[in-house]
């Protein structure tokens, strides 16, 4: 397995690339239909080489990463199998729906193994600038191959993404479909319902907006991500989010009711619930909550205190993935939440930290 072809080089194309290309005996080539953001994954070292079309990229590949929107990688499945590619290639997408794409890839010659493949991290962001070689580190990595899939195929796809560092699970399409649909697409559409209920208010209350805080924006967080993907994504998975609107209407319903009889005890039992299942949730890898190693530190109100504290982590070469100030008001002490990659970091910013005297918890 030596040349590889990444087609779509945005957030997921170039995570992947990033993460392979470390590999010296794998050679990337890259393909976007976007002239820039092709220029850019070769300009920002993405990937080894770009080409200029589909065809010049797939014939002498080995393996075939398809990381477009859905309903484009249907599209692209159709159009390879009108190529000429190499005997034994393999061809893997990494779309958040997998029905659909493993249907239409039933339909390609016998001498091409398709494995359908979803990388369960992501981002609201998009494009090559947000790609980052460590995105699916510790995440699952859900693959959906068909009974026709030759074991030793899969096993060398999975040699080769074994350098993302995730966690590879198997399941078939219509299962993976029905957990990612809850898990994943459901949320997405919450999500934007949450910001369309509040542009709605905003019309006849124009100051909410300067309310909205720390619970708003955490809860819509995804409904920033790439309309395209989300429609595509939503067009694929019908039948399921039928399911989970009924469900979501009864559950609403529910705390309505218990809003309405005004049932102290009901609602106590329905947080309680949640708290509970939620704090239950996988925490230590980037499953549906992702990990955490946040040190929380105390700041008087001055300026100059972030820069003091940023720059006794650099003194200990200790980086940072996140840093936020959650409450700083007038002759306050403020708290400053810092998030480390590991518990080893926190733990050396917490003696550092400690060290100048600035008090710190987890
Ligand atoms: N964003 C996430 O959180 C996430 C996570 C896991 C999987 N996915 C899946 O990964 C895929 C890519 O998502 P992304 O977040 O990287 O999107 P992105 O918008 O960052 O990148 C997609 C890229 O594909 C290119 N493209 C579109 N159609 C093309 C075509 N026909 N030929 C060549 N290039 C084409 C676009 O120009 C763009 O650069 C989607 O199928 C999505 O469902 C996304
Ligand atoms: O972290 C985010 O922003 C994401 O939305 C990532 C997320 C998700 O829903 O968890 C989005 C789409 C995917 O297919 C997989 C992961």
């Amino acid at each position: 397995m030596k040349d590889i072809f990444i087609i779509g080089l945005g957030l997921i194309g170039g995570s992947i690339s990033l993460a392979i290309k470390k590999e010296d005996s794998f050679h990337v080539k890259g393909f976007d239909l976007s002239a820039e953001q092709l220029r850019m994954a070769k300009s920002l070292g993405v990937i080894d080489e770009k080409v200029k079309s589909i065809e010049e990229g797939a014939v002498h590949a080995d393996l075939i990463v398809l990381a477009v929107p859905v309903a484009q990688t249907i599209e692209l499945i159709q159009q390879l199998n009108q190529l000429d590619l190499k005997k034994d290639v393999i061809i893997t997408d990494v779309g958040s729906t997998k029905q659909e794409i493993v249907q239409a890839a039933a339909q390609l010659n016998e001498s091409i193994t398709f494995i359908g493949g979803h990388p369960m991290a992501g981002s609201h962001k998009s494009g090559v600038e947000a790609a980052k070689a460590h995105l699916f580190e510790n995440a699952f990595y859900i693959f959906t191959p068909t009974a026709t899939v030759d074991r030793e195929q899969l096993i060398t796809l999975k040699n080769v993404l074994k350098h993302t560092k995730a966690r590879f699970l198997q399941m078939d399409a219509k299962q993976h479909d029905k957990l990612v649909g809850a898990v994943s697409h459901f949320p997405h559409i919450i999500a934007a319902s949450l910001v369309h209920q509040l542009e709605k208010l905003q019309e006849t209350d124009p100051g909410v907006t300067r309310l909205a805080a720390g619970g708003f924006r955490d809860i819509t967080r995804i409904a920033s991500s790439s309309p395209v993907m989300w429609r595509d994504i939503l067009l694929h998975n019908q039948e399921e989010l039928l399911h989970l609107f009924d469900q979501w209407q009864n559950e609403m319903n529910r705390a309505r009711n218990l809003v309405q009889d005004g049932d102290g005890e009901g609602l106590l039992t329905f947080f309680q619930q949640a708290r509970s299942f939620r704090e239950g949730l996988p925490q230590r890898n980037k499953g549906a909550i992702p990990a955490f190693y946040d040190l929380f530190v105390d700041v008087p109100d001055h300026p100059g205190v972030i820069s003091d504290v940023t720059y006794i982590l650099a003194e200990h070469e200790i980086s940072l993935t996140n840093i936020r100030i959650l409450e700083a008001r007038e002759d306050i002490m403020g708290v400053l939440r810092l998030s480390f990659r590991s518990e080893m970091d926190r733990d050396l910013a917490k003696k550092a930290l400690k060290k100048r005297l600035y008090e710190t918890y987890e």
